[in-house]
């Protein structure tokens, strides 16, 4: 069956200016966002594709039963009365997603714009509440991308030819995401639903069904029509784009484009075990934040103290016995310990058995990284480490990024949450001892604070990243620190003025200079103002181009996000992930 083609304006797909990185165009509805318990995982997703390099605008819905809601609220004022202004109401379902996602974003470190209906340029015509796009001024909505490459979009509403809002008809937030990619010429337009794709029949009601790969547009408005808003598929089907229909966390999407093939039988993963060492802050959090993910199952967890009460409920047992610990078996052994011996060790032993190691520990990284690729390269295992450096600022992938391009001259960078949370409060009046005290309370600071103060915890990070920027050995590079002692904290308070920490990278006659200093804020404007906790980098290369970006240094929430970024990257290559568990015990 054909389909049929609704008579949309087509103007010319315009690439966004400045447009390096990919542009994806995501839609999360309220079969993904049925709750604000499901923000956490859709802003790990944006977190996720914005590490690897790619600029976003993000498509929402409002949350499950929200728009009902609304339109019975309005029905309630309005009775029989046709009402044009129904919308105004409606709509604020989308914005209201919106703020919380942009909110769940803030909480981890992710920079995201808002494009609200009025800014957005998206014009319709037809019936208010059901209304056509027409075309897109995307003026504001390039100029939101080019500031923080992730903007929000409410999606459903529109612009009337009249000047206020309209809706695109139910379902329209899927129209609104396919609209947006066709009109900026988006590399990607994807739907994540709460399938993995589109099926022969609802597998929700036929377990086993079967999926499809590529399934064509005439042919998803048969199968998959209440899957897919229609007029989407209409829509890219007059523009021969592809859409792509996936769950979070899946590594197939359904393209729905120009063919169908075969359908296949579904065969579920198995979950991946987590062996996680360490249940304080960075523990505690990841365990929060991989509880819906269906991915991931944490099989075993080590501490110093099992029977200490701790806020986030274990998924498992305790233990303080590292034998008991790898008795459970698992695929991926996450290091979030404060203890540098234990993680040293077990990293090694388990990488070496072809265990995939994600580690938070700068200290232990930075000491043993030749080692401890030595270990993985035998075991056949990766060994990924981003939280520990910048937390979820994608310090280490911006430089490497930086470096495929070109000679990197120069990085400069915040890297630690805890001095530039106290410098920060210092610039606020607050007190020395009061600013530490917050900076610990808030589980910024290491479990000893004085390799905060001392410049040795952005040393450590500063050698990972000259490994990634100059391929050097962290080890071979000198890095002189100074500290925020007393006479430091003296001389910034009678300064009145901001100071940072900075750990700079730099090449000089042939060799690379390294260090931690103190500098008032005024001399480094190229850093922004890297508030409270944040951390940033600025990477130079030799040609004059920059790269640049920002994140929560520290904190729970932004560090999971950083290992959680990580266990994805090694589910997504689980083919290389051996099923025989009994290697721990070798
Ligand atoms: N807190 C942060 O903001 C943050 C950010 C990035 C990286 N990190 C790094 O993550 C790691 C954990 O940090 P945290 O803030 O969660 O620390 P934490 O002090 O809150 O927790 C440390 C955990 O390690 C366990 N532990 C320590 N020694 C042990 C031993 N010998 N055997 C078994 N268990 C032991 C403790 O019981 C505790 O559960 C550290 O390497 C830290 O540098 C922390
Ligand atoms: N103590 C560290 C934790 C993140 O590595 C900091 O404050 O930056």
């Amino acid at each position: 069956m054909k389909p049929s083609v609704l008579p949309h304006a087509q103007p010319q797909a315009r690439p966004l200016s400045g447009a390096a990185e990919p542009l994806y165009v995501l839609k999360f509805g309220s079969s993904v966002l049925r709750t604000i318990e499901d923000l956490p995982r859709v802003a790990g997703e944006l977190y996720r594709l914005r590490r690897a390099g790619r600029r976003i605008v993000a498509v929402v819905s409002a949350l499950a039963g929200e728009t009902d809601r609304l339109f019975a609220e309005a029905e309630a004022v309005t009775g029989p009365v046709s009402c044009r202004s129904i919308p105004d109401l409606v709509s604020l379902g989308e914005e209201r997603t919106a703020a919380l996602l942009r909110l769940a974003c803030d909480r981890i470190g992710l920079p995201a714009e808002i494009c609200r209906p009025e800014e957005l340029g998206l014009e319709t015509s037809g019936d208010a509440c059901d209304s056509q796009p027409t075309s897109l001024d995307p003026f504001h909505l390039e100029h939101k991308l080019a500031a923080s490459g992730l903007v929000i979009v409410p999606g459903f509403v529109g612009m009337g030819e009249d000047g206020q809002r309209s809706l695109l008809g139910r379902g329209g937030s899927d129209f609104s995401a396919v609209f947006l990619a066709g009109e900026l010429g988006a590399d990607r337009v994807r739907l994540y639903k709460d399938v993995d794709g589109v099926f022969e029949s609802d597998p929700a009601r036929t377990p086993d069904a079967r999926r499809f790969a590529e399934v064509s547009w005439a042919d998803a408005l048969e199968v998959a029509r209440p899957l897919i808003q229609a007029g989407s598929v209409e829509y890219a089907a007059a523009r021969s784009l592809p859409i792509e229909i996936e769950a979070i966390g899946s590594t197939r999407p359904t393209c729905v484009g120009p063919i169908t093939s075969e359908p296949l039988p579904q065969k579920p993963e198995p979950r991946l075990r987590i062996g996680l060492a360490g249940y304080g802050v960075v523990g505690q959090a990841l365990a929060a934040r991989l509880k819906d993910d269906p991915r991931f199952e944490i099989a075993s967890i080590l501490v110093r103290q099992p029977q200490r009460t701790r806020a986030v409920p274990p998924p498992c047992s305790l233990t303080n016995d590292v034998g008991t610990f790898l008795d459970a078996g698992f695929d991926i052994f996450v290091d979030a310990l404060s203890c540098d011996s234990t993680g040293a060790s077990l990293c090694r032993t388990l990488l070496s058995r072809g265990i995939h190691v994600a580690s938070a520990s700068k200290r232990v990284v930075s000491s043993h990284l030749p080692l401890l690729a030595g270990a993985a390269a035998s075991g056949g295992a990766r060994l990924l480490y981003s939280a520990a450096v910048g937390g979820s600022a994608p310090i280490l992938e911006t430089v490497s990024r930086a470096a495929a391009q070109g000679r990197i001259e120069e990085v400069v960078c915040v890297v630690n949450g805890t001095v530039n949370f106290i410098l920060d409060r210092l610039s606020r009046g607050a007190g020395a001892d009061e600013a530490i005290a917050l900076a610990r309370a808030a589980g910024f600071a290491e479990e000893d604070c004085a390799a905060d103060l001392s410049g040795a915890d952005a040393a450590a990070k500063l050698r990972i990243i000259a490994h990634h920027a100059f391929d050097i050995s962290p080890q071979a590079l000198d890095v002189t620190t100074q500290s925020l002692d007393e006479e430091a904290i003296a001389r910034i308070e009678a300064s009145g003025e901001r100071w940072v920490q900075v750990a700079h990278l730099r090449r000089l006659d042939g060799r690379i200079e390294a260090g931690v200093g103190l500098r008032p804020l005024s001399e480094l404007p190229e850093l922004g103002a890297p508030a409270e906790e944040w951390n940033r980098a600025v990477v130079t290369l030799a040609d004059g181009s920059v790269y640049r970006c920002v994140g929560r240094g520290a904190g729970g929430p932004a560090t999971a996000e950083a290992i959680a970024a990580d266990l994805d990257e090694i589910s997504r290559g689980r083919a290389g992930i051996a099923q025989d568990r009994t290697r721990l015990a070798s």
